[in-house]
């Protein structure tokens, strides 16, 4: 079990209070100018990518109370027992395993005395065959076409990993396959998603855990009637219908062919199930080898984390720093940038696996914390974001730590296109560190031939501060083993945030609460009566929807 520390009460934490009023007065430039091996000192090298986090408001001392925060916390302690299969998702009473989705290695992972490997290889297999099946055309639609269309049909976890990793390996998509992700229960989505599509060679996979989340359930019903508009036989239906979900009974109710059920566990949270069978959408567009690549790569993360000295540990690392603007300099926020277009849901994609995870104020104790948790994650892709929000980061009123990424090599290198996005990559980071100093900003007009008074009307608005923070991941190129080895590498950064905060980041009461609420004003919506059940702001919304709907 995991062991509970109250985070603020530990002496890393009264350490690192006080070390943090000296450090605040210091420029991470200057650090640079003291200390010529910094570069060297806080950077950590993967065979295909590098995380320099040189850049950072941080000396020796800072990284070395930071662990000592870590140790305090029994952070090692944890790791062990997440990889061991501990139930350390405490409030669902369930182990915490998407470590064995991709544990190549083939080592076994007990759960309730049972290897879960075993199952884990079985629907892998069962995967291997169905992808194989799809992408040659043997696998055949009603009419004897083969499929050219997927829709995965899901939502939260069930959605937004297969769409971030899709898009992020566009590159190794099949041609002539195309993939679709509906997920909001607005009917436009689904709407539009079918438009250009052909019953006959569409497949269909409902990925949902549960199989009983309302959005889902909606579309998978609309996806059926509208597939049954044409073929009309329901015999039809398991050639053109898949379902991914660890819940069989629902998946039977809901007339798909158990045969055609890809199964998962319980201890898969659905944050970070896109290694389970809810990949299939992925592993039927890049294909199986490169599904397993993913999984590669994000098992060799998965080993280092485990293996790796918390000093060298790159998740520890990038948690530990996380922490430290969160919890010391009162950070709100994290920007996660990919200088990448086709990581353009990288973002939104962490931001269901941070936020959702750690975005709680209750403690292992049951004690409400009186601490600062989970920041804020956002993002959008370089240079697009510049043009964007980056003035707020460069010279706002918050601080806001971010993450640069990048590959080396791009998947489309036409012209110059790939030097100047990554010469935007570059220059960013330095500009953010340095900023511009009064004095650049004097010199700067002087030799456009100012005049005093202009200078000294103008020069303020254009002076930058800098010292920003800022990570720096550059890849040798966006592969599926690199992308694994990324995604699994943020996934133990929010564990790690999780343990050293004393919160459990498995569960998500929080959502759930919004499942029960819209449950209970759905029936109100059926008649024309006038509501009075609410509060006087809900009763007179729901009651002028009624007044207006046609
Ligand atoms: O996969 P299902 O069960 O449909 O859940 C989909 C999503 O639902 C939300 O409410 C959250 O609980 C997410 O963690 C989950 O990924």
């Amino acid at each position: 079990m995991i062991a509970s520390v109250k985070f603020d009460k530990t002496n890393a934490f009264k350490k690192l209070k006080s070390h943090h009023k000296t450090i605040s007065k210091s420029k991470i430039k200057d650090l640079f100018e003291a200390d010529k091996n910094r570069y060297s000192k806080f950077t950590l090298k993967f065979t295909d990518f590098v995380i320099d986090y040189s850049k950072n408001n941080i000396t020796g001392r800072t990284m070395s109370y930071l662990n000592d925060l870590a140790v305090e916390c029994k952070l090692e302690d944890a790791i062990q027992a997440m990889f061991a299969g501990e139930k350390i998702n405490v409030t669902e009473g369930r182990a915490v395993l998407h470590t064995a989705l991709r544990n190549r290695s083939n080592t076994p992972v007990i759960v309730d005395g049972k290897d879960v490997m075993p199952d884990i290889n079985a629907v892998l297999a069962q995967m291997k065959t169905f992808s194989e099946q799809v992408r040659s055309g043997e696998w055949k639609g009603y009419t004897g076409k083969k499929i050219k269309d997927i829709v995965n049909i899901g939502i939260g976890g069930s959605d937004l990993g297969p769409v971030m990793v899709t898009e992020a390996l566009k590159a190794y998509g099949k041609k002539g396959l195309n993939v679709h992700f509906v997920s909001n229960v607005d009917g436009t989505h689904i709407v539009e998603a079918l438009k250009d599509l052909s019953p006959e060679t569409t497949l269909f996979m409902v990925a949902s855990k549960t199989f009983t989340t309302q959005e889902t359930m909606a579309n998978a019903h609309t996806a059926r009637n509208w597939f049954l508009e044409t073929a009309v036989d329901p015999e039809y239906v398991k050639k053109h219908f898949v379902a991914i979900s660890t819940n069989a009974d629902g998946v039977a109710a809901f007339g798909i062919d158990t045969q055609n059920m890809f199964g998962f566990w319980d201890w898969v949270g659905g944050r970070y199930s896109l290694w389970s069978a809810i990949g299939l959408s992925i592993a039927c567009y890049i294909g199986f080898n490169n599904f397993e690549l993913l999984l590669d790569g994000a098992h060799q993360m998965d080993l280092h984390f485990k293996n790796v000295p918390l000093k060298r540990n790159a998740p520890v690392i990038l948690a530990l720093l996380g922490i430290w603007y969160n919890n010391f300099f009162n950070a709100q926020s994290h920007a996660i940038l990919p200088y990448d277009q086709y990581m353009h849901r990288f973002a939104a994609y962490f931001q269901q696996g941070d936020m959702e995870s750690n975005g709680k104020y209750i403690d292992r104790d049951g004690d409400k914390v009186k601490y600062q948790t989970g920041p804020v994650i956002w993002g959008e892709p370089g240079t697009n974001g510049q043009h964007a929000f980056y003035q707020l980061i460069h010279q706002g009123t918050k601080l806001i730590p971010c993450d640069f990424i990048a590959p080396a090599n791009s998947h489309n290198p036409t012209g110059d296109h790939h030097k100047m996005l990554l010469s935007n990559f570059f220059a960013q980071t330095e500009a953010l560190m340095n900023g511009k100093t009064k004095d650049e900003v004097v010199a700067e007009f002087k030799k456009m031939g100012k005049s005093a008074e202009e200078i000294e009307a103008l020069a303020a608005f254009k002076v930058f501060e800098g010292n920003r923070p800022t990570n720096s991941i550059l890849a040798k190129k966006i592969t599926p083993r690199v992308l694994g080895s990324l995604l699994a590498m943020y996934e133990h950064k929010i564990f790690v945030q999780g343990i050293i905060w004393n919160i459990y980041s498995f569960d998500q009461w929080g959502v759930e609460l919004g499942k029960q609420l819209a449950n209970k004003i759905y029936p109100e919506l059926q008649n024309d009566e006038v509501i009075a059940s609410h509060d006087s702001s809900t009763n007179n919304l729901i009651n002028t929807y009624k007044k207006w709907r046609k």
